[in-house]
């Protein structure tokens, strides 16, 4: 949207479009290696979303305001029953809490402040006015996050309700998140949200950004196209945000996939943000911000997602989860240590991982060419152990069909040995025993295609994709085995804009 000069004008076209969400992601190939370019992780974003809600805190700006250097911020979290108010200068774009709460968000502080940022760097002077008008309005934003982010298996088990997905529908929306019983009798810890692992940090951030940068008029979201400029411009806030505000720079594949969706993706090269660094450092954000959006951003992404009739299911095994940063840790000295072995137990893991993406591709391309051939060989197999799979070939085209769900089967079982090796060999539990032992009987399951542990693997929730109607039978078994499946679907959609509060719906 082009910034006009009445700020009345500027709210009459944001409000109606005021509401943002990004979506949560499964890594299921590219763990570790997608750290380093060129190696490519592919991506699933789900049906898991943050919403961030921005309206104005005022109806106007105050005649008699003493302070128009200053714009209150109110940030309202109803999950954690927090709400911290801000001051933001509007010379020095910095942020000050003056909540009598000590409670922080570091995500969406940057969030804030470098999408106001973004805004300053965009609009000439003239329409930098009307921006210092309608934040002297004040911002209130209100974050909300789905449930599928959050475990709730501890409520569940208090209840005596069955560890099903039928229990965990039963909740309310955006009900209250539970918190780490260990941590919060922990001595002068804050509380740790007890989490699924599908990058709510990412989420939560890319949905501010998004709200913001829309309602201050510096993109329109209301029509977006995959490639669409103004996601690039989400895209470049939101990361530079979650890497100082997370503190260390990832390889942001989850920034991308919650601007973006279901992709696979080649990381930026880090210096990138160098100048956000150094804005920690004092140097002044609206110039800082200006050199993120002209840098070369050279991350890659291409269009990938489950073919159809796949379903991606998650199975949270109750085991308590697993500390990312850690893992790489070992992951990088462990290349250090024995850079031989690791390249080339890297080299054959990103063969894997071509394999199965190339397969699962395949699939998609087989799918276009003759659905209804393609249907029904899902359908055949979905019912069947893997061994009979090929007895469904009648014919050339379904036998091709056949041939690359075996092919992504078999890459999916030499991906898991890799990494499996590479836990091993950097002493971290990538694909732990009992994980190990989860996945493989879900494996043998008829109609299960491939089972894996996300990311960085550990103990977070394992990734599971099935044929046709078979994750019933998965969420059947998992459930004999204290394992609890998850409602998070794959949903390929990036950011969404919202004409209503969630949960008004
Ligand atoms: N509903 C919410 N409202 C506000 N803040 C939230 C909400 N849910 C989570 N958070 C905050 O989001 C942050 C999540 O960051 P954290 O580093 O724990 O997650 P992450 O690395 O993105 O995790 P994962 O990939 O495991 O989901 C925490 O600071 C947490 O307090
Ligand atoms: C290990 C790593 O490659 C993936 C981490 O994924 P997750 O947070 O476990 O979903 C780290 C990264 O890509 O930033």
């Amino acid at each position: 949207m082009t910034y006009v000069n009445d700020v009345k004008v500027v709210l009459f076209v944001c409000l109606e479009n005021r509401v943002a969400s990004a979506p949560g992601k499964v890594l299921m190939t590219g763990g570790y290696l997608v750290l380093e370019r060129p190696n490519a992780g592919t991506v699933l974003s789900t049906n898991a979303r943050f919403y961030s809600i921005v309206k104005p805190i005022y109806d106007e700006v105050k005649p008699d305001s003493s302070d128009l250097a200053c714009a209150d911020v109110k940030l309202t979290s109803p999950q954690m029953s927090r709400e911290t108010t801000y001051k933001l200068s509007l010379k020095h774009l910095t942020l000050d809490s003056v909540s009598q709460s000590d409670s922080r968000n570091p995500f969406v502080e940057y969030a804030v402040q470098y999408a106001v940022a973004a805004a300053y760097s965009r609009l000439d002077s003239s329409e930098k006015d009307a921006l210092a008008k309608l934040l002297l309005l004040g911002l209130d934003i209100t974050i909300l996050g789905c449930n599928e982010f959050y475990s709730y298996r501890n409520q569940i088990e208090a209840r005596g309700l069955p560890l099903t997905p039928q229990s965990l529908a039963s909740l309310p929306p955006f009900t209250s998140i539970t918190f780490n019983a260990e941590e919060s009798g922990g001595q002068n810890s804050k509380p740790e949200v007890a989490k699924t692992g599908l990058g709510s940090s990412a989420a939560m951030t890319t949905a501010v950004v998004a709200s913001l940068l829309h309602y201050l008029g510096v993109v329109n979201l209301s029509s977006v196209k995959y490639n669409d400029k103004d996601l690039d411009t989400v895209h470049m806030i939101a990361q530079t945000a979650h890497c100082i505000a997370q503190g260390k720079v990832g390889s942001g594949f989850d920034v991308s996939s919650a601007v973006y969706g279901s992709q696979r993706y080649v990381r930026f090269s880090p210096d990138v943000i160098a100048s956000a660094q150094d804005a920690v450092k004092g140097a002044p954000l609206e110039e800082i911000i200006d050199g993120v959006l002209k840098a070369k951003w050279d991350h890659e992404r291409t269009k990938f997602s489950l073919p159809p009739l796949m379903t991606l299911l998650l199975g949270e095994p109750g085991t308590g989860g697993s500390s990312t940063p850690s893992m790489v840790g070992a992951v990088k000295k462990w290349q250090k240590s024995d850079p031989e072995t690791s390249m080339e137990t890297w080299k054959k893991l990103s063969e894997g991982n071509s394999t199965l993406e190339m397969q699962l591709n395949t699939l998609s391309n087989l799918a276009r060419m003759s659905f209804d051939i393609y249907k029904d060989v899902i359908n055949n197999c979905s019912t069947q152990p893997p061994e009979k799979w090929l007895d469904v070939a009648t014919e050339p085209s379904k036998s091709d069909i056949v041939k690359a769900l075996l092919g992504a089967k078999d890459a999916m079982f030499k991906i898991r040995h890799l990494m499996r090796k590479m836990g091993e060999a950097a002493g971290i539990p990538i694909e732990p025993e009992s994980q190990t032992r989860l996945l493989d009987s879900t494996m043998n399951i008829e109609g299960v295609l491939l089972a894996g542990v996300p990311g960085a693997g550990g103990f977070d929730a394992v990734f599971v994709v099935t044929l046709g109607d078979a994750s019933d039978k998965v969420i059947k078994s998992w459930s004999s085995q204290n394992v609890l499946a998850l409602l998070v679907r794959e949903d390929p959609n990036g950011i969404l804009l919202h004409n209503n509060d969630p949960r008004a719906n």
